[in-house]
């Protein structure tokens, strides 16, 4: 057995899984710094040929072992986090790297962006913004047990969030209404965390048994 962290417990997982789920995340890391570089070069022709060539191998040779669309990876386990959420996922390089934990008022993420998710010069894209608010949001509700889809996210963009700078992303929870949460938080600087860069407020909903949109 391997063992991983849940939360604040050791869970013992099956070691061949916990190794898997290792190779994933490094690949993800790896790759995530593939996609920053990219974004950063100002490489030669030549360098930018030799990328593109051994980039396109690569991927030629994971796309044969690629699963079916809706089908389970096999480094899943339902005491362990999913490795391929676009939100959140290490495995996926398009996610931004967020890493969450309690706080006596709610939920914390500390995180600095790197330059694939740069929109005006050297700030931040306000989309990313808001899928950094939703994610942190969504953990908040489930870390109090509630959990649900986001209904609604109304984001307010107050200051520029900077690229390469650590920053502090705080999420609590604001009132409970039955299958109803409603969730609030900011991202601010690390350096200066009581000062919003952008806040949002969010709704999250845990659907009727019924609703058909649970099947999918
Ligand atoms: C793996 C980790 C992932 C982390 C994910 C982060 C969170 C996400 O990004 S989730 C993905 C994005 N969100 C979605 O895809 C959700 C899409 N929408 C839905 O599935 C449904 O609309 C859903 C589930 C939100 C609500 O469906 P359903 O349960 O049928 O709602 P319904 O019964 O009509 O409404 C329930 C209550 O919510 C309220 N409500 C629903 N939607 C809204 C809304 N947009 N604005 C305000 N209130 C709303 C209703 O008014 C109702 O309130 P009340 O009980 O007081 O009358």
């Amino acid at each position: 057995m391997g063992t991983e962290a849940v939360g604040t417990l050791a869970y013992d997982a099956p070691a061949a899984k916990v190794d898997r789920r290792r190779l994933i995340e490094q690949l993800g890391d790896a790759v995530r710094g593939l996609v920053a570089a990219t974004c950063a070069a100002e490489a030669p022709p030549e360098e930018l040929e030799r990328a593109i060539a051994g980039t396109r191998q690569l991927a030629e040779g994971l796309r044969g072992f690629a699963r079916p669309l809706g089908t389970a990876s096999s480094s899943e386990d339902p005491l362990l986090p999913h490795l391929y959420p676009a939100g959140h996922g290490a495995g996926n390089p398009v996610a931004p790297p967020v890493h969450v934990e309690a706080t006596e008022e709610g939920v914390r993420s500390r995180i600095t962006l790197g330059r694939q998710y740069e929109g005006p010069r050297g700030r931040t894209h306000g989309g990313i913004s808001a899928l950094l608010l939703d994610e942190v949001l969504a953990y908040a509700s489930t870390s109090a047990g509630r959990g649900g889809f986001t209904a609604y996210l109304n984001t307010s963009y107050h200051q520029a969030v900077p690229i390469q700078v650590p920053l502090e992303i705080r999420a609590r929870i604001d009132a409970e209404d039955g299958r109803k949460t409603t969730v609030k938080g900011f991202i601010a600087l690390e350096s200066d965390p009581e000062v919003p860069l952008v806040s949002a407020t969010a709704l999250f909903v845990i659907p009727r048994a019924d609703y058909e949109g649970n099947q999918k």
